[in-house]
């Protein structure tokens, strides 16, 4: 939540971390985009992340999911697939995420890191955004962006990214932030803050000793960003 909601500020975004069912009727009206994260589910979370996507949807807003972990536990699998009724705008996960919410099954993955590389995932990828009707991203050296159509890869970040915890949590915090911003463009939105993120991440690793320091200059890099760096480093390519 710490990193989320600071790489949220440092794009100039604005938010709240809400959890308790009793506050989502006076939070959501508020938002311009919500983003559904069960890296820490529980089971009174839950309902209070179906009140927040269903107030969402009648509001017109866009909401991404993030399925952390989703293969680890019956519960998480469950509650994820009771999520996809809700209509997300967007999932981002991990490949093995992916792969494993794909094909509603739990995988022999141990916990949130991923155990597959993103470009195995891009047929799970299509199928997911195909049943879902969301535009799904799976994260990876490449990140891979599709509606079941087209698909696009960004090709940002340092390998590094995967010794912090949680940036794949905040870069889908990041979407929500892009997607509030161009609600009517979400597969480009989605792009763009993966790719932003990745130019965050390169920019910062050049300052970088090690984890603990990217995390501090990715969030410096992020707040400092502009259209120059934006321009020369982002790599967005059509993918086959
Ligand atoms: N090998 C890599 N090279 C470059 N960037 C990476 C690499 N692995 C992950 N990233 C970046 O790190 C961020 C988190 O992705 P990832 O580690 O796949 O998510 P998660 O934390 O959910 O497992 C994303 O912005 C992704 O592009
Ligand atoms: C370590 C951990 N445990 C529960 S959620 C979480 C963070 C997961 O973040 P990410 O998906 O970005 O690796
Ligand atoms: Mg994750």
């Amino acid at each position: 939540m710490d990193l989320m909601a600071n790489t949220l500020l440092a794009a100039g975004a604005s938010p709240a971390m809400i959890h308790t069912i009793e506050e989502i009727p006076d939070f959501t009206p508020h938002i311009d985009g919500l983003c559904i994260n069960i890296g820490t589910l529980s089971s009174t979370w839950l309902p209070s992340m179906k009140a927040a996507a269903t107030l969402a949807n009648q509001l017109g807003k866009p909401w991404v999911l993030d399925p952390v972990a989703v293969s680890a536990s019956d519960f998480r699998l469950k509650s994820c697939l009771e999520l996809l009724n809700f209509k997300p705008t967007v999932i981002r996960g991990n490949a093995s995420e992916i792969l494993a919410l794909s094909s509603a099954s739990k995988g022999s993955d141990k916990g949130v890191d991923s155990s597959h590389r993103s470009t195995d995932a891009v047929e799970a990828a299509k199928s997911l955004a195909k049943s879902t009707g969301a535009i799904v991203a799976v994260s990876g050296a490449v990140d891979v962006i599709t509606d079941g159509q087209q698909v696009v890869g960004a090709h940002n970040g340092v390998p590094m990214m995967q010794r912090i915890t949680a940036t794949g949590c905040a870069v889908t915090a990041l979407i929500a932030a892009f997607l509030a911003a161009e609600p009517l463009h979400a597969l480009e939105a989605t792009a763009s803050a993966l790719s932003i993120f990745g130019v965050t991440g390169e920019m910062g690793n050049d300052l970088a000793k090690g984890p603990a320091s990217l995390r501090m200059h990715l969030i410096d890099s992020l707040h400092g960003l502009d259209e120059v760096a934006v321009i020369s480093r982002v790599n967005i390519t059509n993918m086959p």
